[in-house]
């Protein structure tokens, strides 16, 4: 089946993107990791789908798939990409544009000075809708927040285990954050798996590694829940900012300096409050490509 696709970044997380406003292409898990593929396929973190709207208060459904071919509930980098193709494309002239994401209704805004700004609404605090599973563990005090202590375990018992100490909450996907000393050093290659599939956590979770350089800036890496560590995570500097707010090292305003460029999160401090991501979003090409496997029946 061939399939015409957008590839686009944001501050280096990159994205397949998929039109599928005039047909739904009801692609399989083996699709959506070809297409992720960086030998075989395309290559990419994640694939959005641009789908019809489901409902007359929104412009556009956004479906997200991670590059292991799972579809998960949100994606702030490919939010901003998502607004740059459908207004580039033609598709509405309306700015801000709606959209409907798995666990919500987003608005996404080109700004004048070509950033886009993402309305990620609130967070979320409540354990059992991350999901984190709390049962046996105890948390620790923290600057008026709490972290939750993990022991971390190599797959069959092998190196020893080491204890991470990590706030836990929802940008609408499960976020799992850690303050390091420097970002730079820290081991994200190690743990990052180890976080991401730990029993706490039914549904995995993305592991950030936050280094707090001032109140208003902050270095972050990010092993995203199946895609590993990209070069930058727009619900996870999202998620990281609201931490540490809450955790009392940052200010309203943050500049989350990720390994692929600049994105700023704002952030009031209120459990209702919005949280507010603004970075850049580029088209790198336009492809068409030959997916293996027969079309899928529409899905019931
Ligand atoms: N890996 C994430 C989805 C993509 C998030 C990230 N690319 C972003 O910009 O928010 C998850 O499984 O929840």
């Amino acid at each position: 089946m061939r399939v015409r696709f957008t590839k686009m970044q944001g501050a280096g997380n990159d994205f397949v993107v998929l039109d599928e406003t005039a047909a739904l292409l009801n692609l399989t898990a083996d699709q959506y990791r070809f297409l992720a593929d960086r030998h075989f396929g395309v290559g990419a973190d994640q694939i959005l789908s641009v789908r019809p709207a489901p409902a007359p208060d929104v412009d556009f459904e956004y479906v997200i798939h991670n590059a292991d071919g799972g579809e998960v509930e949100h994606c702030g980098n490919g939010a901003r990409c998502f607004v740059r193709y459908v207004r580039g494309q033609g598709l509405t002239v309306r700015n801000p544009v709606r959209v409907k994401v798995k666990n919500g209704v987003i608005e996404l805004a080109e700004q004048p000075d070509g950033r886009v700004r993402v309305n990620m609404g609130a967070p979320v605090f409540d354990l059992p809708r991350v999901p984190f599973d709390s049962a046996g563990l105890t948390p620790l005090a923290e600057g008026g927040w709490q972290v939750w202590p993990l022991a971390l375990e190599q797959a069959g018992g092998r190196g020893a285990a080491c204890m991470v100490s990590v706030a836990v909450l929802s940008i609408g996907n499960p976020h799992a954050v850690q303050v390091v000393a420097q970002a730079d050093t820290a081991p994200v290659a190690e743990q990052g798996p180890l976080i991401e599939t730990h029993p706490a956590f039914p549904r995995r979770v993305n592991a950030g590694f936050m280094q707090v350089l001032d109140r208003r800036q902050i270095r972050l890496r990010v092993w995203e829940r199946g895609a590993g560590e990209t070069l930058a995570c727009g619900t996870g500097a999202c998620a990281a900012v609201v931490a540490g707010r809450r955790l009392g090292l940052l200010d309203e305003r943050v500049d989350v300096h990720a390994r692929g460029g600049l994105l700023t999160i704002e952030w009031a401090g209120g459990e209702r409050d919005a949280v507010f991501l603004t970075g850049p979003a580029q088209t790198v090409f336009h492809g068409e490509i030959d997916l293996p496997g027969a079309p899928q029946p529409p899905a019931r």
